[in-house]
C-alpha cells in the first residue's frame, strides 16, 4: 500500500515539473513536499512498533537474543505469544505471564539468561539492568514451592551459587550454567537448580555436628562449633555432636536422614595415611555409585557445611584434602552447601579460626535474607580451579561423560579399588617416622634400635625382658611388620604419626623381603654406634647376630597378613619371637603359629576404661578382646602366653577385681605389669599423658601386691616372681613356673629351637630356665655386667655443679 502511494506521488511530481517547463524553483518545491510526506509515513510506522529507533544498544542486544522457549514462534510484529496477562513493554513480550517477575519458568529462563549475558558483555550494564537482574534472581526462587517430578542429576561442579559479589568470569560461567539448567526446566518441567532456605527454617532445624578425629583437634573444634551455635537464642534445638568414627551405621545419617529438618555440619581432619575417615568417604562414594539406592538422598537435608582441619605447612599439596572430598561427595549426594567449606591450618591459631568460622556460620544462620543455592551444576568445569579431580563421575544413564581431567568411569573405578602403599616413600609420614629414628622397610614395616640395645652395648643396663625372660638386649631387634594399628592408645609413643586402620588394605611386602631388609637396616644402625664412647667390643660384635625379635615397636604386627610366615622365617634364622598384639584381632590370633612368647595387651579391665585408654577403632572392641582371651586359654594354650598390663594413673589402675576376672578368663602363663613411660605430649591431642599419669615404682608394686592377693583369694595360683625396677616392671607368674621352690621364668632358647626343629608338639614347659637371683622380686632386676647410671642423680649432680659455678662466678664478680 505504501509503495503504491509513493509511486503515484512521484509520477505526479514529474508531470507538474514537465508542465512548468522543468524550472529549478518548481523542482525544489517538489523535493521539499516529498520529504515532508516521507517523514509523516515514518512516524506512522514507528508508532506501530515495527522499527527499533531509539532503544539503547544494551537492550537492543537483549532483544536480538530473545528466544521463545515455548517454541510457538517468535515475537515479531508486536505480537505476543502464549501470554496470559500481557507483557511489560509494548515492544513484544512472549511467554510472560506477569511480566518478568514471576510465574512461567520458560519466561524466567529467557530473562535470567539474557540478563546475565548482559552483565557478561561488560561495562554497558546500567544500574537499572542490575536492579532488574537482582529482582529476577530472587524471584525465581518462588519455584521452590513447585513439586519435583523426578530426581535431578548432579553433574560435576560443586560450587554453590550465592548472591555474593562475583567476578565477571564466574558470573559469565554461571550464566552459561543457568542457561543449561533453565533449559532443562523448560524441557521436562523439573526444578533443578535453585532452592532457598529461610533463617526460620535454619533456626528450627535439627543440627548435627559430626566429627572424626585421631588426635583430638577435630573433637575440640566440633565442640566449639556446638558451643557457638548453642549460644544462639533463636535456635530451637540444641545441636547434637556425633563421632563419625564410632557410627555403627553411616547409612543411618548419610543414606537416610534423621529428620527432614536436619542440617549437617562436618568437622574433619585430613590424613595422608589411612584413617577412619577413609572409610566414611568411601561409603559416601559407594552410595553415590550404588544404583540400588536413591542417588541423591541428602537433598532431604536443610543443608550442610564442612569445616576442615589440617596442616598446610607439612602437607601443602594435601591440605584439608579429605574435608574437600567430603564436601564434594555430600554435594554429589544432593546436599546443599549452606556455608563455605572452612579450611583451617591447626598449626597457626587453629582454634581461634574455628571460633571465627563458627561465629560466621551462626551469623549466616541468623541472617533473614533467603539463601540461594545451586546443587545441580553443569559438566563444564574446565576452568574451575577448586574442582576435585577425582570426583567426576559420569552420570547414570548417560554413557560415559569423560570429564575434563581425562578420567573415565573405568579410571575412577580403578582408582577407588587401587591398593595404596601404607607409607609411601614420598609421603610426609615417611619423613616424620624417619626423623623419629625409624628405618622404614618396604612400605609398611619398620625397625628402630631401642635405647636398651644401645645401653647394653655400652654396659649401662638391659631391658626388663633380660630380667624377666633372659633376652639379651644388645642382640634384640625391635621390628614391626605393620606400622599401622587399630588402636590409638594414650600411652603410645608414636604420637599419632602412624596410620590407623581396622584392617589390612595396603600393598603387601613379602616376609622374606621384610626380614632381610629389616636385618640390614638394624645392622646399619648398630654399625653407626661403633664410635660411641663406652661400647663393649664383645657385645658390639655379637650385636651383628640378632638373637631376638621384639615384634612390638609401634603398630599392630598381627595386622600383617603373613605374620605366621614371617615368624617362621625368624625361627629359621634362630631368632626368637616376642609377639605383642593388642587383643583386637581374634581371627589372626587364633591362627598364629608357634611363637617364643605371645603377648596380649590388657590396657584396661573394663569396657569403659579400655575405650578411654586404647581409643580402639573397632566398635566391638570389648567383645574382640574377650574373644582373644578365650583363644589364649584354649587354642593357644600351648604357647608361652603373657598378659601385658600398662598402668596409667587416672586411667586404669582402680579396678583390680575386673583385672582378676580377665585373668580368670584367659589363664595366661604370666602377667607383666609395667608402669607407663612418659613419651611427651602429642600436639593437639586429647587424653595425652602428662607426668601425673606415670605411676611410681612403689605405686606399681602396691597395685601388683593387691592384685596377686586377690587372684590367690579366688584360688588362682599366681605369685609375684621377678622385677625390673628401672622400668617399673613386675612379673606375676603362674606357680607352675616355680619348680622345686625356684622360679623358672627365663627361657632356654636353645631348647626352644631344638623342640621346634624336632617337629614334635611342645609347650612352654619344655623350654624353661631358672630365674637368676638378681632378677627375683625384691632384688631390683639389674643385670650384672652393667653399671647403672641414675639420671636423676646425674641431673642433681649437674644442678649442684651449676649452682656452685654460679656462686663462684658471683664471688669472683664481687671481689673483682
Ligand atoms: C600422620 C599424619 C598425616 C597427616 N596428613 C595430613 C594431610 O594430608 N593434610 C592435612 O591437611 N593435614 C594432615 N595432617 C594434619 C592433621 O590433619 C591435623 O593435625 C589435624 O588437626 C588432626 O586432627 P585430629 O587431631 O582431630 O585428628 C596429618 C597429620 C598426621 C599426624
Ligand atoms: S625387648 Fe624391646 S626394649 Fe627390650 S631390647 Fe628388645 S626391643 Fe629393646
Amino acid at each position: 500500500m505504501v509503495s503504491v502511494g509513493i509511486s503515484a506521488v512521484l509520477a505526479a511530481a514529474v508531470g507538474v515539473y514537465l508542465y512548468f517547463g522543468g524550472r529549478i524553483s518548481i523542482a525544489i518545491v517538489i523535493i521539499v513536499s516529498y520529504a515532508v510526506f516521507c517523514s509523516e509515513q515514518n512516524k506512522q510506522v514507528e508508532d506501530s512498533g515495527d522499527k527499533p529507533s531509539d532503544v539503547p544498544p544494551v537492550v537492543q542486544k537483549r532483544k536480538e537474543k530473545h528466544v521463545c522457549a515455548c517454541k510457538s514462534g517468535g515475537g515479531g510484529g508486536g505480537g505476543s505469544c502464549c501470554s496470559s496477562k500481557g507483557g511489560k513493554s509494548g515492544g513484544g513480550s512472549c511467554c510472560s505471564s506477569k511480566g518478568a517477575k514471576s510465574g512461567d519458568l520458560s519466561g524466567k529462563k529467557v530473562s535470567i539468561a539474557d540478563e546475565l549475558e548482559i552483565e557478561s558483555l561488560g561495562e554497558q550494564i546500567s544500574e537499572e539492568n542490575k536492579k532488574q537482574l537482582e529482582e529476577l534472581t530472587i524471584d525465581f526462587t518462588d519455584m521452590f514451592t513447585k513439586e519435583k517430578k523426578s530426581t535431578p542429576k548432579p553433574l560435576s561442579s560443586t560450587k554453590s551459587t550465592k548472591r555474593f559479589t562475583k567476578g565477571k568470569r564466574t558470573l559469565k560461567k554461571e550464566a552459561k550454567q543457568q542457561t543449561v539448567e533453565f533449559a532443562n526446566i523448560a524441557d521436562d518441567g523439573l526444578i533443578k537448580s535453585a532452592f532457598t532456605v529461610s533463617n526460620e527454617k535454619l533456626m528450627s532445624s535439627d543440627i548435627y555436628v559430626f566429627y572424626s578425629s585421631l588426635q583430638g583437634a577435630s573433637v575440640s573444634a566440633a565442640e566449639k562449633v556446638v558451643k557457638e551455635l548453642s549460644s544462639i537464642k533463636e535456635l530451637q534445638n540444641s545441636p547434637t555432636l556425633i563421632n563419625l568414627d564410632e557410627l555403627d551405621d553411616v547409612d543411618q545419617y548419610f543414606l537416610d536422614v534423621p529428620t527432614e529438618q536436619s542440617f549437617y555440619i562436618l568437622v574433619l581432619p585430613s590424613y595422608d595415611v589411612d584413617c577412619p575417615l577413609d572409610y566414611f568417604l568411601q561409603i559416601l562414594e559407594e552410595t553415590y555409585n550404588d544404583f540400588r539406592v536413591d542417588r541423591y538422598p541428602l537433598r532431604k537435608l536443610v543443608g550442610y557445611t564442612v569445616l576442615g582441619l589440617g596442616d598446610r605447612e607439612s602437607y601443602p599439596e594435601k591440605f584439608c584434602y579429605q574435608a574437600k572430598k567430603a564436601d564434594f561427595w555430600l554435594s554429589r549426594l544432593g546436599a546443599r552447601r549452606m556455608f563455605p567449606l572452612g579450611e583451617i591450618c591447626v598449626k597457626f591459631s587453629g582454634l581461634e579460626k574455628v571460633d571465627k568460622w563458627s561465629r560466621l556460620l551462626g551469623k549466616m544462620m541468623l541472617d533473614d535474607e533467603p539463601i540461594l543455592y545451586e546443587y545441580d551444576e553443569t559438566v563444564d568445569n574446565s576452568d574451575d580451579e577448586e574442582e576435585e579431580d577425582n570426583g567426576n563421575v559420569s552420570d547414570e544413564g548417560v554413557v560415559d561423560v569423560e570429564d575434563l581431567t581425562g578420567k573415565t568411569d573405568d579410571d575412577l573405578a580403578k582408582n577407588s579399588t587401587e591398593v595404596k602403599q601404607m607409607i609411601a616413600k614420598n609421603s610426609p609420614t615417611y619423613k616424620n617416622l624417619t626423623k623419629q629414628g625409624y628405618k622404614i622397610v618396604g612400605s609398611h614395616s619398620g625397625v628402630k634400635v631401642c635405647r636398651w640395645t644401645k645401653n647394653e652395648l655400652r654396659g649401662k643396663g638391659s631391658c626388663y625382658k633380660k630380667s624377666l625372660f633372659n633376652i639379651a638386649s644388645s642382640r634384640c631387634m625391635e621390628l614391626t611388620p605393620s606400622l599401622a594399628c587399630s588402636s590409638k592408645c594414650v600411652f603410645c609413643w608414636r604420637h599419632g604419626t602412624n596410620p590407623v586402620s581396622k584392617n589390612w588394605r595396603w600393598e603387601t611386602d613379602d616376609p622374606q623381603f621384610i626380614l632381610e631388609n629389616a636385618l640390614e637396616a638394624h645392622y646399619s644402625m648398630i654399625k653407626q654406634m661403633r664410635g660411641v664412647p663406652g661400647i663393649i667390643a664383645d657385645r658390639f660384635a655379637k650385636a651383628f647376630q640378632v638373637a631376638h625379635c621384639a615384634l612390638s615397636l609401634v603398630g599392630e604386627p598381627i595386622l600383617y597378613p603373613h605374620i605366621t610366615r614371617f615368624i617362621e622365617l625368624l625361627h629359621q634364622k634362630h631368632i626368637t619371637s616376642f609377639l605383642v598384639c593388642n587383643a583386637q584381632h581374634p581371627e589372626s590370633l587364633r591362627t598364629i603359629g608357634k611363637v617364643t612368647q605371645l603377648y596380649v595387651s590388657i590396657d584396661a579391665p573394663t569396657k569403659g576404661e579400655l575405650q578411654k585408654v586404647d581409643r580402639p577403632l573397632y566398635k566391638d572392641f570389648w567383645e574382640r578382646m574377650m574373644e582373644c582371651l578365650d583363644i589364649i586359654k584354649t587354642v593357644q594354650s600351648h604357647q608361652r602366653t603373657v598378659y601385658r598390663l600398662t598402668l596409667v594413673k587416672g586411667f586404669n589402675m582402680g579396678d583390680i577385681i575386673s583385672y582378676a576376672d580377665l585373668v580368670e578368663r584367659g589363664l595366661p602363663c604370666f602377667i607383666e605389669v609395667k608402669g607407663a613411660t612418659f613419651s611427651g605430649t602429642a600436639k593437639d591431642s586429647v587424653n595425652a599423658l602428662t607426668m601425673q599419669n606415670i605411676p611410681y615404682l612403689e605405686e606399681c608394686k602396691k597395685f601388683v601386691e593387691s592384685f596377686v592377693a586377690l587372684l590367690q583369694s579366688r584360688g588362682l595360683k599366681y605369685e609375684i616372681a621377678a622385677e625390673h625396677s628401672h622400668s617399673n616392671c613386675v612379673l606375676i607368674a603362674h606357680e607352675k613356673f616355680k619348680i622345686d621352690g625356684e622360679w623358672h621364668t627365663h627361657i632356654d632358647f636353645d631348647k626352644f629351637f631344638e623342640k621346634l626343629e624336632s617337629g614334635e608338639p611342645f609347650t612352654y614347659m619344655d623350654y624353661l630356665s631358672k630365674t637368676p637371683e638378681w632378677a627375683l622380686y625384691g632384688n631390683g632386676g639389674f643385670a650384672p655386667g652393667n653399671v647403672r647410671v641414675i639420671r636423676k642423680d646425674k641431673k642433681l649432680e649437674n644442678k649442684l655443679l651449676r649452682e656452685q659455678q654460679a656462686v663462684t662466678a658471683q664471688g669472683v664478680t664481687s671481689t673483682a
